[in-house]
């Protein structure tokens, strides 16, 4: 059983569509990535599940319970923090985080819970004085209350200082061990990087590309740097066997298709020319994003 199954949901702002028949999963324990440039629609994602707007169309489910749309019940298992926290600044943290509590979190868990956000050492101050790394800090223990099975996080580690963007990795990575689904949202893509299993690519409002983190990354747009005693002579020996291949910054660069590499060898082998160095690089998740979006824009 998914812990959360998006169909076909699509939503108008007034006469803009913002959402186009969005479709995807969340397995029970995985780390969701929902990537896309500003605008594309991932808070209305996020707002649609949560209840914080009406979408037009399609349905969402959780733990296989149909939400019914702009109703909070069905929302029992999930916690979110979407945009900034919603905080009562007149209270203190710990106030704001009981009176988020619905009963079901008992004191000691409350203390877990903040021990595990590192809200403790303020937790007594009233929240408006609250730095943004606080108030985040704060909202996602708001979240985790009530035991949810999902987490929504829209931009978690907006404010977050290193140190504490590194703690928050930790306790995602932690939340899921427990078997907690997470869907997060964020434009820090390495540390995206570092912990979603599986990612969604959202460009105007449509899900542009839906795959696991490794097939994501590994796919065909690896590069292979070569150094050789004549790049210039490498290169022409390089493009003679059809394959696609640059030199930048003094090196040959050929894209990782099929037997790319071996056949690049081969053709410099072949031509006596000395190969210096071999290098294969993994494009990573930035560039990843930006090819889809590029193709995305030459599809329309
Ligand atoms: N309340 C609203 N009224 C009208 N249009 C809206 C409203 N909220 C969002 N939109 C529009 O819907 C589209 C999707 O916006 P959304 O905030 O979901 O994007 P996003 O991917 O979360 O962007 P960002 O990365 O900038 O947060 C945009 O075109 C936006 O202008």
């Amino acid at each position: 059983m998914n812990t959360l199954e998006i169909k076909n949901l699509t939503k108008f702002y007034g006469r803009t569509k913002a959402l186009h028949n969005v479709s995807f999963d969340i397995k029970p324990g995985s780390i969701l990535g929902l990537i896309g440039p500003n605008g594309a629609g991932k808070s209305t994602i996020m707002k649609s599940i949560v209840g914080l707007t009406n979408y037009s169309s399609g349905s969402i489910l959780v733990n296989n319970e149909k939400l019914k749309k702009g109703s909070r019940k069905g929302l029992k298992n999930v916690g979110s923090m979407i945009e900034t926290p919603a905080l009562y600044g007149h209270m203190t943290g710990i106030q704001n985080l009981k009176l988020f509590n619905n009963g079901s979190t008992s004191d000691a868990e409350i203390k877990q819970i903040m021990d595990e956000t590192q809200i403790s050492s303020f937790a007594n101050r009233k929240a408006k004085n609250y730095s943004l790394g606080m108030r985040q800090r704060l909202g996602i223990a708001m979240a985790l209350l009530n035991h949810p099975k999902l987490l929504i996080l829209d931009e978690p580690m907006n404010g977050l200082d290193p140190q504490s963007t590194h703690d928050l990795r930790d306790l995602l990575l932690k939340l899921s061990k427990r078997g907690i689904s997470i869907l997060i949202s964020s434009h820090l893509l390495d540390e995206l990087a570092r912990i979603a299993d599986y990612y969604v690519v959202i460009n105007h409002g449509k899900v542009v590309k839906q795959s696991d983190a490794q097939s994501f990354l590994s796919s065909d747009n690896a590069i292979i740097k070569l150094n050789t005693s004549d790049n210039a002579a490498g290169l022409k020996a390089i493009q003679s066997i059809g394959l696609d291949a640059h030199i930048v910054d003094r090196t040959i660069e050929v894209k990782d298709k099929g037997t790319a590499l071996n056949d690049s060898l081969k053709a410099l082998v072949n031509a006596q020319i000395n190969i210096n160095n071999v290098q294969r690089q993994q494009e990573d998740l930035e560039e990843s994003l930006l090819n889809i979006l590029t193709k995305d824009k030459g599809d329309k």
